[in-house]
């Protein structure tokens, strides 16, 4: 069956009592998964993009901005997927398209447990293909865990018929809610080499410590590992954050005077905000017609070994 057109009614098989359609005007409709006690996660069709992720006890886990503005800008908070970039405008055009519920997905191995979750699609309009001349698939799988954990499963195919591959940067763009950024520790990314965005995209090698944020930072981490900890000292949480097929990590706080400039988003958020971002930016993939990339996010919230002063980065880092 074909996928859903962004008009059409919601699929039969999301009348499931872990999802829920809200239909709303102006490209707003969306998808909530529920799990136990309070947890929820919300996504909007349009840029199929995560706008609220909330713990058992019903607190959220993401930053949005108060001042988001509607579609069709892009929405400044969640998880905007940023696909496919190049020389096209900031971030690509996904974060800013009407995606549709797949309603029948290929098959992608789930772990059983899993009930709330959510396929949707996005293939490019004529117009699209005006600005980037190639034919794909994008299909992404939002899953809420039976422990609350997120996950994000991206599939995008070439299905170019004239032979011709593409190649394309991605970015999950995570904006985890914290208490206070001069409190928030990243862990994980200690001696990784980085491009510096503010400084013409150069290349640094990051020092021993954890890292922490006195002022504005937006830096490319190359071949991140796979797990990455966001520990909020005042929340006594962390964030543990898991990637598959992407090489890289972009941590990104615009600090104050940005935030001034920035016209969709408030003056003093940049307090209360973290980007944590697995990507693909380095290096562009390139897929064949026919072939398909996944990449994979995975997030969790646990309590903080925080405990008298000291962290335990091994205890964050490999449980
Ligand atoms: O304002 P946008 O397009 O959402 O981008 C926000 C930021 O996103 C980050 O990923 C980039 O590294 C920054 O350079 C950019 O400023």
């Amino acid at each position: 069956m074909a996928a859903a057109t962004p008009h059409s009614p919601p699929p039969q098989q999301l009348s499931s009592p872990f999802l829920e359609y809200i239909r709303a005007p102006g490209g707003l409709d969306k998808v909530v998964l529920r799990g136990r006690r309070s947890c929820s996660v919300e996504i909007r069709l349009f840029g199929g993009q995560v706008t609220s992720w909330k713990n058992d006890h019903g607190e959220e886990l993401l930053f949005v901005s108060s001042k988001a503005i509607k579609p069709p800008k892009p929405f400044r908070g969640g998880i905007p997927i940023c696909f496919p970039q190049g020389n096209l405008e900031q971030h690509g055009f996904a974060r800013n398209r009407l995606w549709a519920i797949d309603d029948n997905p290929p098959p992608l191995p789930v772990n059983p447990a899993i009930k709330a979750f959510v396929d949707l699609i996005l293939k490019p309009s004529e117009d699209d293909l005006k600005m980037w001349p190639h034919s794909f698939e994008f299909r992404l799988r939002i899953a809420l865990g039976a422990g609350g954990d997120l996950s994000l499963t991206s599939r995008i195919r070439n299905t170019n018929t004239d032979g011709r591959p593409f190649s394309y940067t991605f970015a999950y763009h995570t904006y985890f809610s914290v208490s206070d950024i001069s409190e928030v520790r990243v862990e994980g990314l200690e001696t990784m080499d980085y491009l510096d965005n503010m400084k013409g995209k150069e290349r640094f090698t990051e020092q021993g410590d954890a890292i922490v944020f006195e002022s504005e930072v937006d830096k490319v981490y190359l071949a991140a590992p796979s797990k990455v900890a966001i520990i909020d000292h005042d929340m006594r949480r962390t964030f543990v954050v898991t990637k598959e097929g992407l090489p890289d990590a972009v941590v990104w706080n615009p600090w104050d005077k940005k935030a001034k400039a920035m016209q969709d988003f408030g003056d003093s958020e940049y307090k209360h905000m973290l980007c944590v971002e697995p990507a693909a930016v380095e290096k562009p993939i390139t897929l064949k017609p026919g072939e398909e990339w996944k990449g994979r996010l995975g997030l969790s919230a646990v309590p903080s070994s925080y405990c008298s002063g000291q962290l335990d980065p091994l205890k964050v880092l490999h449980g």
